[in-house]
This record gives structure tokens, sequence and C-alpha cells, in this order.
């Protein structure tokens, strides 16, 4: 998307929202923008008190969704960490039109009005958490940003359209890139195959973009923005697996601290056979993922 450099935006003051998909109530729309380097580099860290409504907003704003146990609300969540989520994909794939939805702007007389960041509370199997989502990246102007891109997440969204073959290559290649840039973290990552409603231009077959995410292990799903099709699936998705990777995590942490004692020589050998046997498997392997790539409420 291409960054507003006006001084109107560069002056806007943050204000956050909360309203189930779909919304129609622009006003209620929070942005914060960098708007070109300089001001991303002198962005404060997003803090959890940026995101608190007054109660009566809060009170006027939270509400049910109608089709899930989802809920886009006001408040921090229940960590009170709110979590970067940046959008990758060539131009014109819709990672604009995601973000829109996701934060509650879909009338496009409004694109002067909105930036480039969105922040929403989800609240997903009964939990909150709160989500910053930069539609920030830009192909070509600025490396400095793209850079910064590819550091700050802590999930990604790599959008393609199905009907531009060319914007699939380049997801891969982001996925690449991000594996560059980030080696050691296990990133939460979901590739999305938008435009989905355009059968009859499809370029980019489901099969194709699913073996694609078994290859590069992430999440996947077809999305139409157009149509607000899965759209709801994908964010409720980058929340789930943004909580599965930090519960493992925090899982793992426990696990070694309770590891203290020496683990025996029985334990080490079936840890060891257990990795040899999943190494020579890879066939087995392949298809386990390739079933779960589709589920993104699971790691
Ligand atoms: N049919 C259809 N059109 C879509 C869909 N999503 C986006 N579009 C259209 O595709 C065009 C580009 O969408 P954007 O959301 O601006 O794409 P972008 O990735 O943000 O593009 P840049 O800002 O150039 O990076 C617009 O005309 C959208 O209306 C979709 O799911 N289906």
């Amino acid at each position: 998307m291409t960054l507003n450099k006006g001084d109107k935006l560069r002056n806007m003051d943050k204000r956050r929202g909360s309203m189930p998909f779909p919304l129609h109530l622009q006003n209620l729309h929070r942005r914060s923008m960098p708007v070109d380097d300089r001001e991303l580099r002198s962005m404060p860290e997003a803090q959890p008190s940026l995101l608190r409504f007054s109660p009566a907003e809060e009170h006027r704003n939270s509400c049910v969704s109608d089709s899930s146990d989802s809920v886009i609300s006001s408040g921090s969540d229940s960590d009170g960490q709110v979590y970067k989520v940046v959008l990758l994909g060539e131009h014109g794939v819709g990672k604009t039109s995601l973000a829109r939805i996701f934060g509650g702007v879909e009338d496009s007389n409004d694109c002067e009005e909105t930036g480039n960041t969105y922040d929403r509370s989800l609240v997903v199997d009964d939990e909150e958490t709160s989500i910053l989502l930069y539609d920030i990246w830009e192909q070509e102007n600025s490396q400095w940003l793209n850079d910064q891109c590819m550091r700050m997440g802590d999930a990604y969204i790599i959008v393609y359209s199905v009907t531009d073959k060319s914007s699939f290559e380049k997801a891969s290649e982001l996925r690449i890139q991000l594996h560059r840039a980030r080696q050691s973290e296990n990133i939460p990552i979901i590739l999305v195959g938008n435009k989905s409603d355009l059968v009859r231009s499809r370029e980019v077959s489901v099969d194709e973009g699913s073996a694609c995410a078994v290859v590069f292990d992430c999440k996947f799903i077809e999305t139409s923005a157009s149509l607000h099709h899965n759209v709801r699936d994908l964010f409720e998705g980058i929340v789930r697996q943004i909580r599965l990777r930090k519960d493992s995590k925090e899982e793992n942490a426990r696990r070694m601290a309770n590891c203290k004692r020496r683990e025996s020589i029985s334990k080490k050998a079936k840890r060891f056979l257990g990795r040899m046997v999943a190494r020579k498997n890879k066939k087995m392997a392949f298809r386990q993922k390739s079933k779960s790539c589709h589920d993104l409420s699971v790691l």
C-alpha cells in the first residue's frame, strides 16, 4: 500500500474503536500511522494503555459477533500485551482491503482519512487479545521500512491474489526473506490467497496455495475481501496462532525449569529414536503438515 505522507496524517491522533465484522461505523476506527521512515523510527512502542477506551465509549462499542464465539471489543487483553501483526504482499493483492475490514473501515471514500495501522481487541475463545495490524509494506520505496517490517512483527499475514501468479511467487519470496530475517524465531505466519471470489480469472489453485504453505511451514487460508469470505477466520486464526506459540513457549520454559533433574538414559534413547523416525519418515511428516495447514487453530 502507498503510505500517505501528508501533514494531515502526520498530525492525526491515535484513535481506536471496537466492533464486529462487518462494520460501517467509520468514525470508530482507530489508526496510528507511521507515515514515513522518520516517523516510524520515532514512533513509541504500542502500549496497552493506548488501547483503552473510556467506560462510556467501551459500553457503546463492545458487542458480540453474530456467528462465532469471537468478539471485537475494547479493553486490554488478559496479559496486557499488544501483538503486532504485519501484512506483506505484492501491490494490489488486497492487503488494504483486508486491513480495512479488520479496522472496520470499508468505504473507499474514506481512504484519505484512514491510516496504515489498525488496532483492535479481539475476544476469541472467550479470551481477549489486542492486535495492532500494520498495512505499511512497500515494495520498492523504502528498504529501511521493509527491513523494519520484517523485524517488528509478532505475526505475519502474507497475501497474494489467486488471480495473479506473480503475486503468489512474490509471497514465496517474502516468506524466504522473513525466514532469513527471523531465523531462530518461530513466528506465526498465515499465507492468504485473496480474491477467491474471482473464480474465472483464478491463476493459483487451492492445492498450490496449501502446498506452498506446507513447504514454508505456515498456515493457509483463501479469502475474499470483497465478499468478506473467511476474513473473520483469518484474523481469529492469527490470534490463535499467536496464543499457541505463546503457550508453547511458556510450556517449554516450565518444562526446562522442571527438567533440572537429569533425564534417564531410557528417556534420552526414546527421544533420539523419535527424532530418527521423524527424519526418516519425511513423507508422513509432509502429509501430517498438509492436513493441518488449513487448520488455523492448531500449531
Ligand atoms: N474481486 C475482488 N477484488 C478485491 C479483493 N480484495 C481487494 N480487491 C480489489 O483489489 C484492488 C487492490 O486492493 P488493495 O486492498 O488496495 O490491495 P493492496 O494489496 O493494499 O495494494 P497496494 O496498496 O498497492 O499494496 C482494489 O480495487 C480492491 O477493491 C477481493 O477479495 N476480491
